[in-house]
């Protein structure tokens, strides 16, 4: 007999599934209509097309690079326009509502602050925009019948030098909006060993980070992450399918990093689509999810930049549904697994897993089956109340 679980989802019910997102960056996910209007209020005067489908194509093409350098690029644009108290705000705001309005039911939002002081703002102004922004999305949302809760994760980029500084201010807004930090940029010759000091701190202080390992550079940089900085999650971290060796008749072998990854059940935060842009997976059938999955890595799905990926946490499910046949009960599956990983309270991740993500997984596997009992019964009404 076939039943839910073996059925894909349908568009309708990724979307309306709740999901969890651990990493998405906040200057990576502007509204494309947004940028053109910050552009025009602040002067800025560079966009490369000024009608907002053309924008949002121009963003896509261009990261579609095969090359992280070069995806990076795009976000210069981005920046530019969240320079004030008012756009910092009203980016964070749109990014709760956009997130809320595709079923994410909490989400870990991340930004470079030292990215934001262009026009004068400082480091504490920029937190505390954002902070007030995502406040009013989740208000937006809440009005409009969505329920979201974001957390900041707060970056600094690794081939500056104000990783200690960020770190501080990661850890005195931490029980205000803030619930960790990471570090992200061109990963080549930016080993996160330059920042020692930050990761040390934060540990020091009980702290929580993460790190973008293994997405353009492979092994080391993932055992660095975790062995010398002591990241609880790796961002991306996709290149550790070279330290797993398939065998001609299918049997596979972990390497000690790839078993310590595993054993240890270190987050892994998935991005299928920007890893196509920036050639760290050949396609999403090709993509190592597949693999890891099997192998019951702690995985997680992600969005990395929606504007430049032109994706959503529904659109990445889409992909990876068609590639891999997922059900709903491997959506949930990830769901919990980003669930547990996610920085807030341990009681509080338990109560998002049991009185949100599991019952609202429940009630889509059921309409499931009332459909099913009605066309074959014919009495909806008597089987719905049943
Ligand atoms: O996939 C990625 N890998 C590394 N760095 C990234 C990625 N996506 C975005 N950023 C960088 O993070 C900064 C703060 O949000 C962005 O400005 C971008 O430079
Ligand atoms: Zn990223």
């Amino acid at each position: 007999m076939t039943s839910e679980t073996s059925n894909p989802p349908t568009p309708d019910q990724i979307r309306r599934a709740p999901k969890v997102l651990l990493h998405d960056h906040l200057d990576g996910g502007l509204r494309p209509g947004t940028i053109i209007e910050l552009a025009r209020a602040t002067g800025y005067d560079k966009l490369p097309e000024t009608d907002a489908d053309k924008l949002g194509t121009w963003f896509r093409d261009a990261a579609d690079s095969g090359s992280l350098p070069r995806y990076l690029e795009t976000f210069a644009h981005t920046c530019a326009v969240m320079q004030t108290k008012e756009a910092l705000f009203r980016v964070a705001a749109e990014c709760a509502e956009d997130l809320a309005e595709d079923g994410v039911v909490y989400a870990e939002v991340r930004y470079a602050p030292e990215q934001h002081l262009e026009a004068g703002l400082t480091l504490e102004e920029v937190v505390e925009a954002v902070n007030d922004g995502f406040r009013e999305g989740e208000r937006r949302a809440k009005a409009a019948g969505h329920r979201i809760r974001v957390g900041a994760l707060l970056t600094a980029m690794r081939h500056a030098a104000r990783a200690l500084e960020i770190a501080e201010l990661a850890n005195r807004y931490r029980d205000n909006g803030v619930v960790g930090f990471d570090i992200a940029g061109a990963e080549a010759g930016f080993p996160p060993t330059r920042h020692l000091d930050a990761f040390e701190y934060l540990k020091r202080e009980n702290n929580h980070f993460t790190i973008h390992a293994g997405e353009a550079f492979g092994l080391p940089s993932i055992w660095q992450a975790l062995q010398w900085c002591g990241a609880d999650r790796l961002g991306h971290g996709v290149r550790i399918i070279d330290d797993i060796e398939v065998a001609e008749d299918g049997s596979v072998t972990l390497g000690r990093l790839a078993s310590y990854v595993r054993d240890k059940r270190i987050p892994l935060e998935m991005c299928p689509t920007s890893n196509l842009q920036t050639a760290a997976a050949a396609s999403y059938a090709e993509h190592p999810i597949g693999l890891l999955r099997k192998l019951h890595f702690r995985l997680t799905v992600n969005t990395d930049n929606r504007l430049m990926s032109g994706t959503s946490m529904s659109r990445e499910f889409e992909h990876l549904i068609d590639a891999f046949g997922y059900t709903l009960d491997d959506m949930q599956w990830f769901t919990v697994n980003a669930m547990k990983s996610a920085f807030i309270p341990f009681d509080e991740r338990l109560a998002m897993i049991n009185d949100v993500i599991k019952p609202g997984y429940a009630e889509l596997k059921s309409e499931w089956l009332f459909r099913q009992t009605a066309s074959t019964s014919g009495s909806v009404g008597t089987q719905a109340t049943a």
